[in-house]
């Protein structure tokens, strides 16, 4: 079974050459698989500039990678022919956090969603467009009645977010890669939305790629979570541990900053970096060091590699250097597959080598 999209060893830096002090690296040493089945939900969980805009670009082949390749079908998009492209662009579809710019401001809202049918040549008549387009708008809680004949501006936020997960509904694609798709939209709409991508998963066998800051979301709707920081991966593996017994301090950090009434909870603002850590300047070694109440003498001096600590779970941290590691081009191996392996096990203690990539 070829894997259906891959991010293998991917680093993208921005500005200058390699050796300017300008440049900023946006995402480093990156690797993830998705294969076609079972159908998955990986949540790509971090703050703002910890590089998910830049990782889905990529994966979307927006932007190329400055090192490491991007693969659809175990092919490197650069390679791709004019009908490999094609194939490419409709199995993988995107849905954007800014979804106005995405918009042509003279067509009204029923050219966003026919355009995509005829393109793909999804569709034997009009007549069966029309009835796809409206359950999609359905499905995603919208009246179809209120919604076509508009024009963009004539919709909210929310509404155009929505018609834009409308729009990659109806292509029934492979994967979907959304950039924060909830954003603009109120709490009650956001359950509708995340279920409605949920279904997509389940019924349709889509897999999805969430990308978002906000890690309960990622919670509700994920199999798998990875948390980036600063363009690396902090913690990653089954969403379940992963929120409810956070080891990384980043991610301990993030749950700390979700508003829970839990009295209880140890890490409820951000603590003061370790005597060490304020001595790290993030160029060097573990670019969480600087604000790391825990940073020790060997943080300041190589980022952490994986450690796997638990069969789904890996943390890039040297609190967990006891445990095996785990290259990062594995990533994937930490994780549950859905349908596989339930969270039974997934919290099961230490990690087993005889067991990965089961
Ligand atoms: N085109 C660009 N040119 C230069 N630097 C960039 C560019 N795009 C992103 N960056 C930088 O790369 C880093 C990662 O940015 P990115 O947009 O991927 O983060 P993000 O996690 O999506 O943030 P947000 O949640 O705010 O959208 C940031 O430091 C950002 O300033």
């Amino acid at each position: 079974m070829t894997t259906l999209l891959e991010a293998r060893k991917v680093t993208k830096v921005y500005g200058g050459g390699l050796f300017r002090r300008d440049r900023t690296v946006a995402l480093e040493d990156f690797s993830l698989r998705i294969e076609p089945e079972p159908p998955s939900i990986t949540a790509i969980v971090g703050e703002s500039g910890s590089g998910k805009t830049t990782l889905a670009r990529l994966l979307l082949g927006m932007t190329m990678p400055t090192a490491g390749a991007i693969l659809y079908q175990g092919k490197d998009l650069r390679t791709l022919s004019r009908r490999e492209w094609r194939a490419f662009r409709r199995d993988v579809q995107a849905i954007f956090q800014d979804p106005y710019e995405v918009y042509n401001p003279f067509y009204r809202i029923d050219h966003v969603l026919h355009t995509p049918l005829k393109k793909f040549g999804l569709v034997k008549s009009e007549r069966e467009a029309q009835q796809r387009i409206v359950e999609a708008l359905q499905a995603v809680g919208l009246r179809p009645e209120e919604t076509l004949g508009r024009y963009p501006h004539q919709l909210s936020g929310g509404q155009r977010q929505r018609v834009m997960v409308a729009r990659a509904l109806l292509v029934r694609p492979r994967l979907i890669i959304a950039d924060e798709p909830v954003s603009m939209v109120d709490a009650s709409l956001r359950a509708t939305i995340l279920d409605s991508l949920r279904a997509l998963t389940r019924d349709f066998g889509v897999s999805l790629i969430y990308i978002t800051h906000d890690l309960i979301t990622a919670y509700q709707i994920s199999d798998n979570i990875i948390v980036l920081y600063r363009g690396s991966v902090a913690e990653a593996g089954h969403a379940e541990p992963v929120v409810q017994e956070p080891q990384h301090p980043y991610t301990r950090l993030l749950i700390g900053s979700i508003p829970l009434p839990d009295p209880d909870r140890a890490w409820s603002e951000e603590q003061e970096p370790s005597e060490i850590g304020r001595l790290a300047d993030a160029s060097t070694g573990c670019t969480f060091a600087n604000r790391c109440p825990y940073a020790m003498e060997m943080c300041l001096e190589r980022h952490p590699p994986l450690y796997q600590t638990e069969r789904y779970r890996v943390t890039a941290c040297y609190l967990y250097r006891e445990s095996p590691l785990l290259a990062s081009e594995h990533l994937d191996e930490a994780f549950v597959r859905p349908g596989v392996a339930g969270p039974a096990v997934a919290t099961s203690g230490a990690a087993d080598d005889s067991t990965a990539g089961a």
